[in-house]
């Protein structure tokens, strides 16, 4: 049952100086409520909450597991989620944090079926608390959106390659092909659009803009391109490149990138031989490499090459073109990890594109070379490469932090066009389309 009682506030006749007589009256008990979808654990259990000095110290009770925490009064007060303090329209918090007295305290808790009322001392504000939120504090449950179940692959994936069709994917009113997408992008990487109309760049820039919208760089914002050097990049001719993720010397790499082969027509005078298909003897053959999966070797084999990746920060630069000189806010190392979590969050890797490898104080360049020798030598192992020939039709769409891509050297001119996407703007577009709203705003709120 639910307490329902009005705990009236600690005293304040703290002694002078000394600290405020912990609460006497009886613990608040209430029930967190059913599953909310999305949460993980959808098990209900009974919360105890106790007014102390400093905050409100709710306890979680489920069988004979017990979850401490104590939510300090100005957290709480800062957190409240009612129409007044949070602007209905645009979720945005409502009201100066700081205009908020340091030392707020409660003047009433009441536990009710749904969640915790607080009355507060000074302006009388209440704050209502669902148990969903106190319970996501509870659990210390940050999962965030971010943590999804990685498929890793190597040259195995060629017989079941993810895909969607065109057609799924831009059915209007339907939302399921979008959602297939970007989920298909989020476990694996990456992700084919199979029987997209390739006649022109049209429909290959409405399926990426189905996801979000295209990012602008020095390179235009929707590219088509062929091997004629319109732009100072190894991109724009035809030698063969070795696995890489774009846009390196971005503070933010690209989050999504994709490719279209529109066409490829022999060299003039050169007719592709009847035996082979005319891609298989022109070249351009596209690798991909998932670089989660090459880390994951790597840590295995020689955990401290990867220590040496994932610490020692390097310079990166797009300065081919006339007055354009790109480099990231600060050196980034090719492996970087997630600071609270310790895995691996963004590969980085164009050794095309890398800058003059740095002498610090630690780790010698040496030492450096070796480690990166080894990580080249995994990315060119036989079943870590997954080759593949692209087809006018299929489009394919990449996680530029994960899966890295490269080319055969080719003759003849070969059409490609595609585009990069914002990975926040992909990451939202993957959330709303995958999970409830309200699980969404739980995660991403904090
Ligand atoms: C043609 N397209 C715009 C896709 C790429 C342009 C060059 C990309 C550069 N080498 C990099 O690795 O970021
Ligand atoms: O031509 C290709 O297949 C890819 C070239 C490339 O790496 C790029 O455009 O980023
Ligand atoms: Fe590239």
């Amino acid at each position: 049952m639910f307490a329902g009682a009005v705990l009236r506030s600690v005293s304040r006749s703290a002694t002078a100086g000394g600290t405020p007589r912990a609460a006497t009256r009886p613990i608040l008990r209430g029930l967190s409520t059913a599953a909310q979808p999305g949460q993980p654990d959808g098990s209900r259990y009974d919360v105890d909450v106790q007014v102390l000095p400093d905050g409100l110290q709710i306890k979680g009770i489920r069988g004979n597991s017990v979850k401490r925490e104590k939510l300090p009064h100005f957290w709480l007060r800062d957190n409240c989620r009612c129409q007044k303090c949070v602007h209905q329209q645009t979720l945005q918090r409502n009201f100066n944090t700081f205009a908020i007295s340091e030392d707020i305290k409660p003047d009433q808790v009441k536990t009710e079926p749904d969640g915790v009322r607080v009355k507060w001392d000074g302006d009388g504000h209440e704050s209502f608390y669902p148990w969903k939120f106190i319970k996501h504090y509870l659990r210390h449950d940050h999962r965030s959106p971010e943590d999804v179940e990685f498929h890793y692959w190597g040259s195995d994936i060629a017989v079941n390659r993810p895909a969607v069709s065109y057609n799924d994917l831009m059915a209007p009113e339907n939302e399921s092909g979008i959602a297939r997408l970007t989920n298909l992008i989020r476990e694996y990487g990456f992700v084919f659009v199979d029987g997209t109309p390739f006649g022109t760049p049209d429909a290959t820039k409405r399926v990426l803009e189905k996801i979000a919208f295209i990012r602008e760089t020095h390179y235009g914002g929707f590219y088509d391109f062929i091997p004629d050097l319109a732009m100072a990049d190894t991109a724009y001719t035809n030698i063969a490149l070795p696995a890489h993720t774009d846009t390196t010397y971005f503070s933010d790499p690209a989050g999504l990138q994709a490719f279209h082969m529109l066409s490829h027509e022999a060299p003039p005078g050169q007719s592709a031989s009847a035996s082979a298909s005319p891609d298989e003897e022109l070249g351009g053959k596209s690798l991909l490499v998932d670089g989660f999966h090459a880390a994951n070797i790597l840590l295995e084999e020689d955990p401290a090459a990867y220590a040496i990746l994932s610490r020692v920060r390097l310079p990166w630069h797009a300065s081919g073109n006339e007055g354009i000189t790109i480099s990231p806010d600060k050196r980034y190392p090719v492996l970087e990890l997630d600071g609270a979590t310790g895995k691996l969050a963004r590969v980085r890797w164009n050794n095309d594109d890398r800058g003059v490898v740095p002498f610090t104080d630690d780790v010698s360049p040496t030492q450096w070379y070796a480690a990166a020798r080894k990580w080249d030598g995994i990315l060119r192992r036989p079943d870590v490469e997954y080759w593949v020939q692209l087809k006018p039709g299929q489009v394919l769409i990449f996680d530029n932090w994960r899966v890295m891509h490269g080319r055969s050297a080719f003759e003849g001119r070969r059409r490609m066009c595609g585009a990069y996407i914002n990975r926040d703007d992909f990451i939202s577009r993957w959330r709303n389309t995958n999970f409830p709203r309200e699980a969404i705003l739980s995660q991403v709120v904090g």
